[in-house]
């Protein structure tokens, strides 16, 4: 029988994703670099799994790519401190936090939320549960995403300003994390459109790889 932790799709727990967390990412975008880390929420209903095709958002005419590793909180807590922080992970996925670009420059420029923009149906492809064996070292791990077979993005976790230990530490000072939540820790530069017809792939490592077409 999986643990809820693998199971965390079905456990209905929520995803705290991480914007900026890439400085090339921060800077291909025009954004500038945080100093502290920029938190947002997915809903549960954003979650697909390979088989189900991401759906572009009504109006949206432009869906960004955002390749992402996902932390998988294992154990939950309130106030962890950064020295325990990798205690509570259960493990990860390899996600995608597609974003309606059009939507999200339009929020900024408003001042208004990024919700609509980051949390609609299907905004949130992921791989099935990854142990923490498989990733070995998430401070060193390579992440990659082709669009039909061009390489659009090709980062490392290495290249993160907050630490996955900083992040947890940080959030949970806000939010109580619950077994079963996602941490999406930010995407490395390259973000890009997709269209109708497009199929994503996408790599964790050297042994995780998922791949999702795109709807109208
Ligand atoms: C600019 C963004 O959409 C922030 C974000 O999600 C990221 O991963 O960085
Ligand atoms: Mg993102």
């Amino acid at each position: 029988m999986a643990s809820k932790v693998q199971q965390f799709r079905q456990v209905g727990k929520k995803i705290v994703a991480v914007g900026r967390n890439y400085k090339a990412h921060a800077e291909e975008l025009g954004n500038v670099v945080p100093t502290k880390p920029i938190l947002f929420l997915k809903p549960t209903t954003s979650y697909i799994s390979q088989g189900q095709a991401i759906k572009i958002p009504p109006t949206c005419t432009s869906l960004h790519h955002e390749v992402e590793l996902g932390v998988v909180i294992g154990r939950g807590g309130s106030k962890i401190p950064e020295s325990k922080a990798m205690e509570h992970v259960g493990g990860y996925v390899l996600a995608l936090d597609m974003t309606a670009r059009d939507f999200q420059d339009e929020a900024k420029k408003k001042g208004q939320p990024w919700t609509l923009a980051k949390g609609f149906d299907t905004s949130c492809p992921v791989s099935e549960f990854i142990s923490m064996e498989t990733v070995g070292d998430p401070a060193n791990t390579r992440l990659w995403l082709k669009v039909n077979g061009a390489t659009k993005q090709d980062g490392n976790t290495k290249d993160m300003i907050f630490s996955i230990p900083y992040l947890i530490s940080y959030i949970s000072d806000y939010f109580t994390l619950e077994e079963g939540d996602v941490v999406l820790t930010g995407t490395p530069s390259g973000v890009g459109p997709v269209k109708e017809g497009d199929t994503i792939e996408a790599g964790l490592g050297n042994s995780v790889t998922i791949k999702f077409q795109v709807e109208q």
